[in-house]
């Protein structure tokens, strides 16, 4: 999977651009504050309908400009577009039809975003790990989007009724169902985790020789308890908190040095390599099972990492054989590896560099 060509219309700084990037790896370079992490920031948009840097859509949207305007095809054909006006929502289209699901582009273009603000995903609470469990299951699984919306939908009519005083009967019919779907999510996430534990392996250890990191699952409650007989349990409970306290909504991955949390044991630029090497093998399982990898954005690739360590990340980046785009503020920091191609950023002009 990869984007044959890329058209940006008044986002951020960009006010317009067309690229052709290759296959493999694209280097968008230039100064502080030129556009490099727009570009990135403007495919994940075409991706997700949504930034990685603001839930404000509008603050995307070039000043002075009543709308954005992105486009993407794939190398296989397929055509993505979306348009943002300053009021109202995202007009997303594929092959120029309004798709059912946002989720259906997301599907289209699976992307792995790797930034100095990756960290999170190691020190921040369970939700981000939670996300990065189920980006694989979503991508890999296509029941896994039905099953946990269903979830989410029955969670969240539980937590209501937990609120209504007298409700505790009508909680108990609808448990099983809420089981149900809770311990299928569940199958699906531990089917993902196993796969992801295996590939790891072999990535993890040039990044971090000699670290023994273990990788599990934590599901969000006692293995050995069905998840109906738990609900049942703690319904007393719940209805005093007013939440369902234990279950699949709290599902983490668990990430240990000689069993101290990851982030206590490693250094900031060992988290990174961590981080880098959990979202490469996100990518090369997708590959594996589906026959189609990821794209992967990474955003000031230099920061935090000495030389050896970046060389190893491009080349673990180049053997995934995915289309990759990196940042730099100096291309003369990454000529470890031969790119396909090179982008000069220049306050929002953008132009493809030939040695
Ligand atoms: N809505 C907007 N309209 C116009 N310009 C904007 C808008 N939002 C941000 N900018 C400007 O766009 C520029 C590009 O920012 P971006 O973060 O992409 O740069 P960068 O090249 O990645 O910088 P750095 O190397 O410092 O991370 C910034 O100067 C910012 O002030």
């Amino acid at each position: 999977m990869a984007l044959s060509q890329l058209q940006i219309r008044h986002f951020r700084n960009i006010e317009t651009a067309s690229l052709t990037p290759a296959g493999g790896l694209n280097l968008i370079y230039g100064a502080n504050g030129s556009g490099k992490t727009s570009v990135l920031e403007a495919i994940w948009y075409l991706s997700l309908g949504r930034s990685f840097r603001t839930h404000l859509a509008p603050r995307v949207i070039q000043h002075e400009q009543p709308q954005f305007t992105l486009f993407g095809r794939l190398e296989q054909g397929d055509r993505l577009g979306i348009q943002r006006p300053r009021e109202g929502d995202n007009d997303v289209r594929i092959n120029g039809e309004r798709p059912r699901r946002l989720a259906e582009l997301a599907a289209r273009m699976p992307l792995q975003l790797i930034s100095p603000e990756s960290f999170s995903l190691l020190l921040d609470g369970p939700k981000a790990r939670r996300e990065f469990i189920d980006w694989g299951a979503f991508h890999t699984d296509p029941q896994f989007l039905g099953v946990w919306s269903r979830y989410r939908r029955l969670l969240k009519q539980r937590n209501q009724l937990l609120r209504q005083p007298g409700a505790a009967r009508q909680i108990s019919v609808w448990d099983t169902q809420t089981a149900h779907y809770g311990e299928w999510l569940t199958r699906l996430r531990s089917n993902w985790v196993n796969s992801l534990n295996g590939a790891l392996k072999g990535i993890m250890e040039p990044f971090l020789p000699d670290v023994p990191i273990r990788v599990s699952f934590s599901q969000g409650w006692d293995v050995k308890t069905p998840l109906e007989q738990l609900l049942s349990h703690n319904l007393e409970r719940d209805i005093q908190l007013g939440y369902t306290v234990s279950g699949p909504h709290k599902a983490d991955l668990r990430l240990r040095v000689n069993k101290l949390p990851a982030q206590d044991a490693l250094s900031r630029g060992q988290l990174k390599l961590l981080v880098c090497a959990l979202k490469i093998a996100q990518g090369r399982v997708l590959s594996q099972q589906q026959q189609r990898g990821c794209l992967y954005l990474v955003d000031d690739l230099a920061s935090e990492l000495d030389h050896g360590r970046r060389t190893l990340l491009l080349e673990q980046l180049q053997h995934t054989g995915s289309q990759v785009f990196v940042t730099a503020i100096e291309p003369e920091q990454l000529a470890m590896v031969p790119w396909g191609r090179k982008f000069h950023v220049e306050h929002g002009r953008i132009t493809e560099q030939t040695d």
